[in-house]
């Protein structure tokens, strides 16, 4: 039978040929018979090797003669799984990291250099015994890029938005194992009865501030799908961050509302809790697969008030002119998730940056057309990134002075954020939430 490691490096083989790390270790996890404590070393494996990727080709430049580009691709993803071991899981002994990886190299085509697997994850040991063995360039964003595995252009965007004390906080924050946070629907139950459901299996969890249906799952909650109440509907997972969108979209029953960019449904479905399903709720997104996932949420929480549109929210033409309120939760690069994603730092590059603006910018001006005279929208993104965000809105405002920012509800929604111009951006080195950034536009009464 395999072991966590051997499965680890099957699928970090696939991560490196192009698969996404959660699809690469479902996969193989879906083949592999292993317990509990084996499933969870192998995802630690599996994700850690992936977002310290940067951090472990710098040891291996410094330990190894060949640079670790040079390497054969396969045995620098064990080094990467050995390196990862010792310098990250501190819990495994450093003769089981080191024995377990030179068996790799053995099992895996590199008999003849398994003394220098060998020698090299020995050495790194030796020298962490006195001090951290990583040499650290001067220069601030490509130590902090070495540091804590981040490309050292989203190390400079963080820099210019927030110094250099506070980058290195938010990338720190970004390396740590994500929370979840659950939305409870008030249509079916409340906090305190999911709570006593949880605490009946062994799963604490405990309410946040600001987010009045928001519970955090604290420590092991084994696979989510099975907690009491999921199939029943009583509810969703997604981030208090998250929350706070529809939030400051405030809908009210009875409205028409328009979900621009909905699927997975995580914000349209709560839209429907607060207007207590009274209303309409057009559900757009232009990706079909998606809105099916979309559709049994919708089912399993029993909302009546939703209808889903498959189409490109800039070609919206049917709903102009129609919406009380609109939300457009753009696509966007992320950079305020990269911790539930351990490949998204890799992915994203200011290419991929720049075309997401581009669209953003298209959705926003189109979209506006959809709201009524004296309406409301809300621009959403999970990223801290200002070219989708603050210069998105900037450039709208400018080209459109029949919009205005609201203010008072960003107010209302609690003092923690910052809020400043009219923004409110979650933090997550501060707030302990996803980053998120959130705007609430009116138009006037023309
Ligand atoms: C950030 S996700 C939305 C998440 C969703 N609001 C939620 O809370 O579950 C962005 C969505 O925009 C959709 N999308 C991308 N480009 C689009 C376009 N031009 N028109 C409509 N939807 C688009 C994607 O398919 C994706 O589902």
């Amino acid at each position: 039978m395999l072991n966590a490691r051997q499965l680890a490096f099957f699928a970090l083989k696939e991560v490196h040929k192009g698969a996404y790390a959660d699809v690469a270790l479902d996969r193989v996890l879906k083949k592999a018979s292993l317990s509990d404590n084996d499933r969870r070393l192998m995802t630690e494996l599996v994700y850690g090797s992936v977002r310290r990727q940067r951090t472990l080709d710098a040891l291996i430049d410094q330990l190894a003669t060949k640079k670790s580009h040079k390497q054969p691709p396969d045995l620098r993803t064990i080094l990467h799984l050995g390196l990862y071991q010792l310098r990250y899981q501190l819990k495994i002994p450093t003769s089981a990291a080191v024995n377990t990886t030179v068996a790799l190299a053995k099992d895996n085509g590199f008999k003849g250099l398994s003394g220098f697997v060998n020698g090299l994850l020995r050495q790194y040991a030796r020298l962490a015994e006195k001090e951290d063995p990583l040499q650290l360039p001067q220069e601030t964003i490509k130590r902090l890029g070495t540091l804590h595995s981040f490309p050292d252009w989203i190390v400079k965007v963080w820099v210019e938005q927030f110094g250099d004390l506070e980058t290195e906080q938010l990338c720190r924050w970004m390396n740590q194992t994500p929370t979840i946070d659950i939305r409870v629907n008030p249509l079916k139950t409340s906090l305190e009865e999911v709570e006593a459901a949880f605490q009946s299996v062994d799963v604490l969890s405990q309410p946040l501030v600001d987010t009045p249906q928001a519970l955090r799952l604290m420590g092991r909650t084994g696979s989510i799908q099975k907690l009491p109440g999921f199939q029943e509907g009583w509810w969703t997972v997604q981030d208090a961050s998250a929350q706070l969108v529809s939030h400051l979209l405030d809908p009210q029953p009875g409205e028409v509302i328009v979900d621009a960019c909905a699927a997975p449904g995580g914000k349209t479905t709560h839209i429907a809790e607060l207007m207590g399903d009274r209303g309409k709720i057009w559900a757009c997104d232009r990706t079909a697969s998606r809105l099916r996932k979309f559709q049994e949420n919708v089912r399993r929480l029993g909302f009546k008030s939703i209808e889903t549109i498959t189409v490109d929210s800039r070609n919206l033409t049917q709903l102009e002119n129609s919406a009380d309120r609109v939300l457009l939760d753009v696509p966007c690069s992320g950079l305020g998730t990269l911790h539930r994603h351990a490949d998204a730092r890799w992915r994203q590059t200011p290419i991929s940056v720049n075309e997401l603006s581009q669209l953003q910018q298209e959705l926003l001006s189109h979209v506006a057309t959809v709201v009524k005279d004296g309406g409301v929208l809300v621009y959403a993104t999970c990223t801290l990134h200002p070219r989708e965000n603050e210069n998105i809105i900037e450039a709208f405002l400018n080209k459109n002075p029949n919009w205005k920012i609201e203010y008072s509800r960003l107010e209302e929604l609690g003092t923690r954020y910052n809020t400043s111009q009219g923004y409110l951006k979650v933090l997550p080195h501060e707030n302990n939430m996803d980053g998120f950034f959130m705007t609430r536009l009116r138009k006037s009464n023309s």
